[in-house]
């Protein structure tokens, strides 16, 4: 029986594995199926997540894919504005929040640069006054670089302020307080450890929100006050490079970045990279195989001429580096400084020879009833008349026909003779006669007379033409500093700042550059104290810092916002700066804003306040500021129209 059980035994058991295995199976697989899909499942979640909104407690920047900015921007429809980096979108993230986002121009050499540097800043950087970016994206291989940022409802204060004219900043306690927030803003910016210098600050880099509170935007040409004076702050290890380039002595020698704009208006524009600065070498060099200045001219058009408010017109000018290591630096040097001048007299030339025949300056009625009046008109534009602008053109044509040895022996013909007679009367004295008579020795012996002429012929300071007046503070400064660099060029000196060749890679925004820019000297903090000080007058102003109103010839005299406010400062009548437009306005306090911005606009950039300092004034915390020496009415002024005119 035992044996029978056994053999029937194994049958039966056999039987009850078989009938378990198919649940077990069947538990397993749904078990290991169920732990897969929660594992994909978690898994594509947190990566969604990680994709849509940072971390809450994570600092950005924040790492967003492109597809979902793409989606976010509906395909980049909206478009906001266009920078030198590339062009701004808006858009909403899933979660409702609304964004900007800047995406480079791909063929923007610059625009990579710019993105790191950009994207250091404004991650890093905390504060209600500075816009700050929530994160970026960015594909090298593609050359796609983005950035995105809270979006600042009310655009840029260039756009509210000049060209929307939006009322809301009719009213002064908006503007008074856009002033302030900026101030603050570039306070927090140099208070920074290390200090940052922002070296951009002018009105379209100003964004406002939906309250109309001003921050500080775009860090593309910032740089941390710590690092020597050249850029390339974020990158990789490439500092490391130029600073042995640099201590080598082997570094390019910057320039100046200049963008005029204009059209009938010269204002500010995008800021163009003259740096020579960028990853792994000289910029200038490496991008552009020209080896003297550009002009570019775009742009322009004669709607916008005739408009005299919009349009762009600008003229890009930049130095290589054959500006100071090889002898066509020098003259190329030379010839960026006429070519900026060139410009802006002809562009005002065009204004003035349009205007003049219509008499729409006077009204035609008035023209016919006076001889008088024609005769005061004329009076008026005698400061025109001597700007000198044709004999400017004449001159270098000529320049270019002769030859340098000609030229030399025209401008010196009379102090040779002179010399050679010198030289003879000594001969005789001495009892010796010589053959030698010959003036063409002149080339080799009057070197030290070359340099004297050169003396006298470089003029000083106080002794500028009206046009040099005219420029200054838009290429006047610049001009002179081109100057400066071409003097150092000629030396063949390299500027030198802590032992380290300081010449900063130089961008900027013509009008707002600090004109220390030029010169070689510290790029500091007190250019961005330069800059707000431009601001600063443009928003009590209410105008571009360099503008024509194709009104009267007496608005040239005001075409130059600093120049007319340092007039305005020696006749004491700092109120006609003012905005006539504002409305509720605190007198006082625009006057305090227009002495600040003087302050700001010394030329010595020692003798500028600090931001904490200009804050200080601004809110009353320190004692209202003097007007310097120099603005005293006592003064003597340089403004040229007055002693130009009679009896206007
Ligand atoms: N966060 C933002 N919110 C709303 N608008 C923005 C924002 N960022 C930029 N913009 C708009 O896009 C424009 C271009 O900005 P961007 O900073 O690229 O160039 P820019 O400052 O005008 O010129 P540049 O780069 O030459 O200094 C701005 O003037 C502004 O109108």
């Amino acid at each position: 029986m035992f044996s029978r059980q056994l053999l029937s035994s194994p049958p039966q058991h056999h039987h009850h594995n078989h009938h378990l295995l198919t649940p077990i199976l069947a538990t397993t697989a749904s078990f290991f199926s169920l732990i897969l899909f929660l594992f994909l499942f978690f898994f594509f979640y947190l990566r969604a997540k990680k994709t849509t909104t940072p971390p809450p407690d994570s600092k950005p920047p924040h790492r967003f894919s492109y597809p979902l900015l793409r989606r976010a921007t509906n395909s980049f429809k909206t478009h906001l504005g266009h920078g030198g980096f590339g062009t701004v979108y808006s858009g909403t993230l899933q979660t409702g929040k609304p964004i900007a986002v800047k995406l480079m121009n791909s063929s923007s050499f610059q625009g990579e640069r710019e993105f790191h540097n950009e994207l250091f800043f404004a991650s890093n950087l905390s504060s209600h006054h500075v816009v700050t970016a929530l994160g970026f994206s960015s594909d090298a291989k593609r050359r796609r670089f983005l950035l995105v940022y809270d979006l600042m409802q009310k655009g840029n204060l260039q756009d509210a302020l000049l060209h929307r004219k939006c009322p809301e900043l009719m009213d002064w306690k908006k503007r008074f307080n856009i002033v302030l927030n900026i101030a603050r803003g570039v306070q927090y910016l140099h208070t920074c450890d290390p200090p940052v210098i922002h070296g951009d600050i002018k009105p379209s880099n100003i964004l406002l929100d939906d309250e109309f509170s001003a921050k500080i935007g775009d860090f593309g040409l910032a740089r941390l006050k710590s690092e020597p004076n050249y850029e390339v702050l974020v990158g990789d290890g490439d500092g490391e490079e130029k600073k042995k380039e640099e201590e080598e002595g082997v570094a390019c020698e910057g320039g100046i970045g200049v963008d005029v704009c204009g059209g009938s208006v010269i204002e500010e524009s995008e800021s163009v990279n003259t740096g020579f600065y960028e990853e792994g070498g000289c910029l200038g060099l490496e991008q552009s195989p020209d080896d003297f200045v550009r002009v570019t001219i775009l742009e322009t058009s004669p709607e916008t001429m005739a408009s005299m408010e919009t349009g762009l017109d600008k003229v890009s000018i930049k130095s290589e580096k054959g500006d100071v290591k090889n002898s066509k630096g020098v003259r190329s040097n030379s010839m960026r400084d006429w070519k900026v001048k060139d410009h802006v007299m002809e562009w005002i030339g065009k204004e003035v020879n349009k205007e003049k025949p219509k008499s729409e300056w006077f009204g035609e009625e008035k023209m016919a009833k006076s001889e008088k009046k024609k005769k005061k008109r004329k009076d008026q534009l005698e400061w025109w008349e001597s700007m000198e602008e044709e004999k400017f053109n004449r001159d270098l044509e000529k320049e270019k026909r002769r030859s340098v040895r000609e030229w030399w022996k025209e401008e010196y013909s009379e102090e040779l003779a002179r010399k050679k007679k010198k030289k003879k009367k000594q001969q005789k004295r001495n009892g010796v006669t010589s053959d030698n008579d010959n003036c063409d020795d002149w080339w080799v012996s009057d070197g030290a007379l070359n340099d004297n002429k050169k003396k006298s012929k470089r003029r000083s300071p106080n002794n500028r033409g009206s046009m040099d007046w005219w420029l200054d503070g838009l290429s006047g400064e610049l001009w002179r500093a081109r100057r400066n660099s071409y003097d150092s060029a000629a030396s063949g000196e390299i500027p030198k700042s802590g032992g380290v060749s300081s010449t900063p890679s130089m961008r900027g925004t013509v009008c707002y550059a600090a004109p220390e820019y030029g010169y070689g000297g510290d790029v500091s903090e007190k250019c961005d104290v330069y800059s707000f000080g431009v601001l600063l007058l443009v928003v009590i102003s209410g105008r571009r810092p360099l503008q024509v109103n194709g009104s009267p010839m007496s608005e040239f005299q005001r075409a130059n916002l600093l120049s007319w406010a340092r007039h305005c400062a020696r006749k004491g009548r700092l109120i006609e700066l003012v905005d006539q437009s504002i409305e509720s306005l605190d007198k006082e306090q625009a006057l305090l804003c227009i002495t600040v911005a003087l302050l700001c606009l010394l030329k010595s950039p020692a003798r500028r306040p600090s931001m904490k300092e200009v804050v200080g004034m601004l809110t009353g915390e320190l004692e209202p500021p003097q007007l310097p020496f120099e603005y005293s009415p006592s003064t003597p002024s340089r403004f040229p129209f007055k002693s130009r005119k009679k009896g206007w």
